[in-house]
């Protein structure tokens, strides 16, 4: 048989197959790890307190003891994908067992780690979102803004206005990425926040980050702009209190404005249109600290480095900011194109969060 055109060899040949494989079924990756989250194997294995054994495992769970083969299956490649470890079990006078220890990256599984990414792997593998991939090659043809649309008839955050559990999912899913964000930013970045009097969350959810800002700096006033529909209900406190509105239209005035996770979601114009609001809401401010803009979000590295894991999840993110809704990550340069056409003066960007940064920008 004629090897394909441009392949060499049949070691190149099959090495291809396996590549284009893996990339077929890698989604069984990310399903078999929301299967886990969704049993609280995790958890289970945690309340257990030492290595647990598949039949201990299988007893544990609430699910059918005939298919314990299968749940060997699943830990199997849950293992080779580092989310559990193996342990030798030593039994008196008996052959040793397997146990199932949990590793880093299980731990941020548990549903009661405060700083739990189990929100973010139930949200992104949820139905609503990933209806919107098979939409993705038609979206390419048609004029909507984005494959979400072509698939569910309305934007992102109006369905989230129109659906009680997809707010709620989202809603949980955001609050616990605040909670991870707070919890590094109060630490490593206080200086971006000292001095501050008052500061305006824009689009912050249902504020949980406002919150751990207040808490942790207490003369600082918190406002926490957002949709009517997600701030509806919710109650302030001393320093914290709700705006429901659109930020493209109107943002309250304070020392500095916050944006998490925000510009991400928007196209270069209105990145503009939203950062000239937001400086007209910092610029009467007369806090030396204040007049600033403290953004959380990612700066792509210029060169796209070959098998590097942090660089590939970045441009999944990328992609990821393209389905649900028009959004995009941008390179330092692309920033800095925004900050200047919004009329900023400068910008100082920390990479203090993972793959994420915070960059402050002054007008
Ligand atoms: C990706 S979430 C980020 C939420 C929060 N900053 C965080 O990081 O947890 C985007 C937020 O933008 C809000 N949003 C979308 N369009 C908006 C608008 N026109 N005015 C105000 N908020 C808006 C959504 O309701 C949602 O809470
Ligand atoms: O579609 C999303 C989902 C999230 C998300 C879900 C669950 C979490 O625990 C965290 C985040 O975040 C998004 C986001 O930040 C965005 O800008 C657009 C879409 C989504």
């Amino acid at each position: 048989m004629a090897l394909p055109n441009g392949i060499e060899s049949t070691s190149e040949l099959l090495d291809a197959q396996a590549h284009v494989w893996n990339h077929i079924l890698n989604y069984i990756n990310s399903m078999s790890l929301k299967c886990a989250v969704e049993l609280g194997i995790p958890d289970i294995i945690h309340n257990h307190g030492k290595p647990m054994t598949l039949t201990q495992l299988v007893n544990a769970l609430t699910i059918n003891k005939l298919k314990s083969d299968g749940l060997r299956r699943l830990m199997r490649i849950l293992t080779h994908s580092k989310f559990f470890v193996m342990v030798k079990i030593s039994k008196d006078g008996n052959e040793d067992e397997d146990g199932y220890c949990l590793t880093p990256a299980s731990r941020l599984l548990l549903r009661d780690e405060p700083l739990s990414v189990a929100p973010f792997a139930l949200t992104m593998l949820d139905p609503i979102l990933l209806d919107s991939y098979n939409s993705v090659s038609e979206w390419f043809r048609n004029d909507h803004s984005t494959a979400f649309f072509t698939t569910h008839g309305k934007s992102m955050w109006e369905y989230t206005g129109s659906d009680k559990r997809w707010n709620e999912l989202i809603n949980e899913g955001m609050a616990s990425d605040s909670r991870f964000v707070a919890s590094l930013l109060t630490k490593e970045c206080k200086q971006v926040f000292e001095g501050l009097r008052s500061m305006v969350d824009v689009a912050g959810g249902t504020g949980l980050m406002a919150k751990a800002i207040v808490d942790a700096f207490p003369d600082l006033k918190c406002v926490v702009l957002d949709l009517p529909h997600v701030v509806a209900g919710l109650e302030g406190g001393e320093n914290l209190s709700y705006v429901g509105g659109d930020m493209f239209q109107s943002i309250p005035h304070a020392d500095a404005v916050f944006l998490k996770w925000i510009l991400h979601d928007w196209a270069d114009e209105e990145c503009v249109t939203l950062l000239k609001k937001c400086k007209e809401a910092i610029i009467s401010s007369d806090n030396n600290n204040g007049r600033k803009l403290i953004i959380v979000d990612m700066v792509l590295d210029d060169n796209i480095k070959e098998d590097n894991a942090a660089t590939e999840t970045q441009l999944l993110f990328d992609i990821m900011m393209m389905i649900p809704v028009p959004g995009k990550e941008r390179t330092e340069k692309e920033w800095a194109k925004l900050f200047f056409n919004a009329g900023f003066a400068t910008y100082k960007i920390t990479p203090v969060l993972g793959l994420r940064s915070v960059i402050e920008v002054f007008p």
